[in-house]
């Protein structure tokens, strides 16, 4: 479980995330939602270990970011919304690459696996004659090298056509409801967000999105 209390973060004098408390039980997909700059990358990047709170605690699987944080990176996969791989070199090569950083290791079978069941099917091909979408499909499949069980996922899907989204949906889907994975996700496409997830956060101070949320029906709560 993914246990987050009172968490602050101020970038200089200017609060960001105000107090948040979260928690994500083993086998959630839940969903981020918030207007731009609300702080779902801040938040995301807190939970990744990429940057610290300014305050409060966050709790993975009963260890304590403060106090075991390389233990808790083991555990995590994230993909930012930056793409970063090798461009000039092949899907495998990134593959072997990225799985030589790994905390666990896996086969290049595994590995090529991991891209089939994203649909990737450009195995030998150079990353740089990937469409953006493929891209964002072998970031994600790399980031899933380890076997994490807290996935971070910062707007993985922008620019992804709608079929690829629903497949991308429902391979995350099954990988939290089959194996137990805790997933976060960031997206301003409500229609895959209101899909996918178990539950949805809303950050930020602009009600527009709990607003339209709630008068779907949708249960959403909210962040700040
Ligand atoms: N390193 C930084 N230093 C100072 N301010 C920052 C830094 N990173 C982010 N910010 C500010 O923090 C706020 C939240 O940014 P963040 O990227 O977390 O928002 P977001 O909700 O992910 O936005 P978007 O939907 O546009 O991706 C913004 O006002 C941003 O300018």
């Amino acid at each position: 479980m993914l246990q987050v209390n009172s968490l602050q973060k101020s970038y200089h004098k200017q609060k960001i995330l105000n107090d948040v408390n979260l928690i994500v039980k083993p086998g959630e997909v839940v969903g981020l939602v918030g207007e731009n700059g609300a702080g779902k990358s801040t938040l995301l990047e807190i939970l990744a270990t990429v940057q610290p709170q300014s305050n409060g605690s966050i709790i993975l699987d009963d260890k304590s970011y403060s106090k075991e944080i390389k233990n808790i990176r083991k555990l995590i996969g994230y993909v930012p919304q930056e793409i970063s791989l090798w461009e000039e070199f092949t899907v495998a090569e990134n593959f072997m690459f990225f799985e030589k950083l790994s905390w666990k290791r896996r086969s290049l079978e595994e590995c090529k696996q991991l891209c089939l069941d994203m649909q990737l099917n450009k195995w030998d091909e150079p990353v740089e004659s990937l469409s953006g979408g493929m891209k964002r499909k072998l970031n994600l499949a790399i980031s899933l090298i380890h076997d994490p069980i807290l996935i971070l996922l910062d707007e993985p899907t922008v620019g992804i056509d709608m079929k690829s989204k629903e497949e991308i949906g429902n391979y995350l889907v099954n990988l939290a409801k089959n194996e137990g994975k805790m997933i976060i996700y960031t997206s301003h496409d409500m229609s895959e967000i209101t899909s996918f997830c178990d539950r949805i956060y809303c950050l930020g101070k602009d009600p527009f999105y709990a607003d339209l949320l709630k008068s779907r029906g949708i249960a959403v709560e909210e962040l700040v």
